[in-house]
């Protein structure tokens, strides 16, 4: 396994010196988010849309990827005419906080007492929540001047940022759009991050969390917390339609199991993607921003209610989900619609037939398109955007 360490890039960002109080209680100074925006902010700056990044993904939502070279996450879904419109609306989309695509996260240089701003934080980076994660977020949509955001939109983790961008800022959503969400973050799903970060635990090259210092990373434990991770996103119909049990010659030969040199297609595949993430991605942030994940509850100050967070609210919902998805399944999407109606929110709800299981969201889903354009030119209409 290549040990190489993901280059630090510049990206285009914004250092706020006050920084944030967390929720954890520390305060973190300074915050710096990055970020890339499409299209072009109206003179009544009424016609913007935050994009909100699942657990790996970042800023390059609709242009080239640095790391890889590869188009944005949501190339085909953002852009002149495409169902999110960069020729109507101003798209931003920001690095979480904990992030490790520019964003203050593990990798950035510990500040504080006692820093001389060389060493990076690692594992003393502060326990960041979904909410933090907004909360810098809005940092920057206010250094914009914008009072109000016409949309928020996002996947998975996305889906979470949201939920509590609606939740904590009510009067600054005209419109959300979660996307294979849910309104918290299930045992099972805890469960499943927690084998991940057991992985990156178990690596030699973990060293505590302090890699830097041997110039390597965790790179077999974070890849093979992708693998574990990846098998999650797609469904059994998906790994069946794309591998079947076809098998073929095996490319690293290290398989002492292998009857014949062969490897199956899935198991080839499933290497690939822990390779190839381990480029692009460090462990640090992984734990971080999976923990986040893991806190997620919109019910938590509530007693459980998952209604309250939304009552008195303005914002006009619409849920999506998929038929396929087994990690945030409809079932979980179902209950946070029927908090939203007893909340008595404006909430659409819709199912999406599809067997790509939950990185649906960020595959070629025609109805999903048409769901996205729909909920968006309506709501725009409402908001009187032109
Ligand atoms: C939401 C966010 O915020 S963004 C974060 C999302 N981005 C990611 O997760 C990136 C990694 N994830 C993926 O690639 C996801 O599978 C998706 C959903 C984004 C893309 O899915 P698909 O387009 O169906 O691609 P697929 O899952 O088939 O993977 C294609 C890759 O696997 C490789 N591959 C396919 N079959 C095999 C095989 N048998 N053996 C080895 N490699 C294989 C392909 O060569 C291709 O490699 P490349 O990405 O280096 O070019
Ligand atoms: N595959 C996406 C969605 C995970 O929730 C990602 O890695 O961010």
């Amino acid at each position: 396994m290549d040990q190489t360490v993901p280059a630090l890039l510049q990206h285009e960002c914004v250092v706020f010196p006050e920084g944030l109080h967390l929720e954890c209680g520390f305060h973190l100074a300074p915050v710096q988010i990055a970020y890339r925006t499409y299209g072009t902010l109206s003179a009544a700056r009424d016609n913007a849309i935050v994009v909100c990044h699942a657990l790996t993904g970042d800023q390059y939502l609709a242009d080239t990827q640095p790391l890889t070279g590869k188009p944005g996450w949501w190339s085909r879904m953002v852009g002149p005419g495409l169902p999110i419109d960069t020729d109507r609306f101003f798209v931003i989309c920001m690095n979480v906080l904990g992030g490790c695509m520019g964003s203050t996260g593990p990798r950035s240089p510990r500040s504080g007492a006692g820093a001389d701003g060389t060493e990076p934080w690692g594992t003393d980076f502060p326990p960041v929540t979904i909410r933090d994660m907004v909360r810098a977020q809005k940092l920057l949509v206010d250094r914009f001047g914008i009072q109000r955001l016409f949309a928020v939109v996002g996947g998975s983790m996305g889906g979470m940022q949201v939920l509590e961008w609606a939740a904590t800022y009510p009067d600054m959503v005209f419109a959300a759009m979660p996307i294979a969400t849910s309104p918290f973050h299930s045992a099972q799903n805890i469960a499943f991050n927690e084998v991940s970060r057991q992985a990156i635990f178990a690596d030699p090259d973990w060293h505590g969390g302090r890699y830097w210092e041997r110039d390597a990373v965790p790179a077999r434990g974070l890849a093979v917390a992708r693998m574990m991770a990846h098998i999650t996103y797609l469904s059994e119909e998906a790994l069946t339609r794309k591998f079947g049990r076809r098998v073929r010659r095996d490319p690293y030969g290290d398989n002492p199991l292998s009857l014949f040199g062969e490897m199956f297609e899935v198991e080839s595949y499933l290497r690939h993607q822990g390779s190839s993430f381990v480029h692009r991605f460090d462990a640090n942030s992984y734990l971080t921003i999976t923990r986040a994940m893991d806190y997620f509850d919109l019910g938590t100050e509530h007693d459980g209610d998952l209604s309250r967070p939304f009552h008195g609210t303005r914002t006009r919902f619409c849920i999506v989900s998929f038929s396929s998805d087994w990690l945030f399944p409809t079932s979980q999407a179902r209950m946070l619609a029927r908090a939203l109606n007893r909340a008595a929110a404006n909430v659409s709800f819709v199912e999406i037939e599809s067997d790509k299981g939950h990185d649906a969201f960020l595959l070629d889903e025609p109805d999903f398109d048409r769901t996205v354009r729909g909920f968006l030119s309506g709501a725009a209409e409402h908001a009187r955007i032109g």
